[in-house]
């Protein structure tokens, strides 16, 4: 088994942080995915938290399929709506530089080439999913490790909206996550299929994605 720090490091890494990192990384390692109730550190879960609440409901948009030109608005697929995260909040910042950490981490660790990274809020107003895909499709190397975490206080077993990841496109049963304050939850984009089910409460959440650089002859993508 891998040491585990239990002492302050001298490259301004933090503890805490370390530790976690390393049971994502072993978790990536053994089964793809990583389910840590209460991962997220409670201080930039409170700030996103707090953000969230503050952005204006015009901020969020109908969620759609694909990007740009590409983009598809269809209710039979999903019937959230984001909010793309941008630098210009302390809640987004704080929330950067942590994934900036994860990902040096994992990069180092496990060699992912983990490149850029996007993400944004989600809110599931009651009644709302997002039935099941996938976050990205093999080959394409564009989204490799996905990211979702979860800013509900109090969630119960009757208010629905839980993330369902299934092992493979066989599996029917999946693991079920409830989207419970500060639950972490991290897994390989073109490996695991999963849905959202409807909630029963308006349900928040964060959503990111890790892409490789796929830059060929100097043109940049993903653009940065
Ligand atoms: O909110 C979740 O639990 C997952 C959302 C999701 O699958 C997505 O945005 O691609
Ligand atoms: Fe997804």
């Amino acid at each position: 088994m891998a040491a585990i720090r239990n002492f302050p490091d001298t490259k301004g890494g933090n503890t805490f942080d370390e530790t976690l990192f390393e049971r994502i990384a072993g978790d990536l390692e053994a089964q793809g995915y990583s389910i840590r109730p209460g991962g997220l550190p409670i201080d930039i879960a409170n700030l996103l938290y707090s953000y969230q609440q503050d952005i204006n409901e015009r901020k969020y948009a109908n969620a759609g399929i694909g990007r740009g030109t590409d983009f598809l608005k269809t209710d039979f697929v999903r019937t959230d709506e984001i909010c793309w995260i941008t630098g210009e909040s302390e809640a987004g910042n704080r929330w950067n530089e942590w994934v900036a950490k994860l990902q040096s981490y994992l990069n180092q660790r496990l060699f992912l080439g983990l490149f850029s990274f996007e993400s944004h809020f989600a809110h599931y107003s009651p009644g709302a999913y997002y039935k099941r895909h996938y976050d990205a499709f093999r080959g394409e190397a564009n989204r490799i490790l996905s990211v979702v975490t979860y800013l509900n206080p109090g969630w119960g077993n009757t208010d629905g909206g839980e993330l369902v990841l299934y092992r493979d496109d066989q599996d029917r049963e999946g693991i079920k996550i409830v989207p419970l304050y500060g639950t972490l939850v991290v897994f390989l984009s073109e490996e695991f299929p999963h849905e959202v089910l409807a909630s029963a409460r308006d349900r928040y959440s964060v959503a990111g994605w890790f892409r490789v650089n796929t830059s060929i002859n100097n043109s940049i993508d993903p653009p940065r």
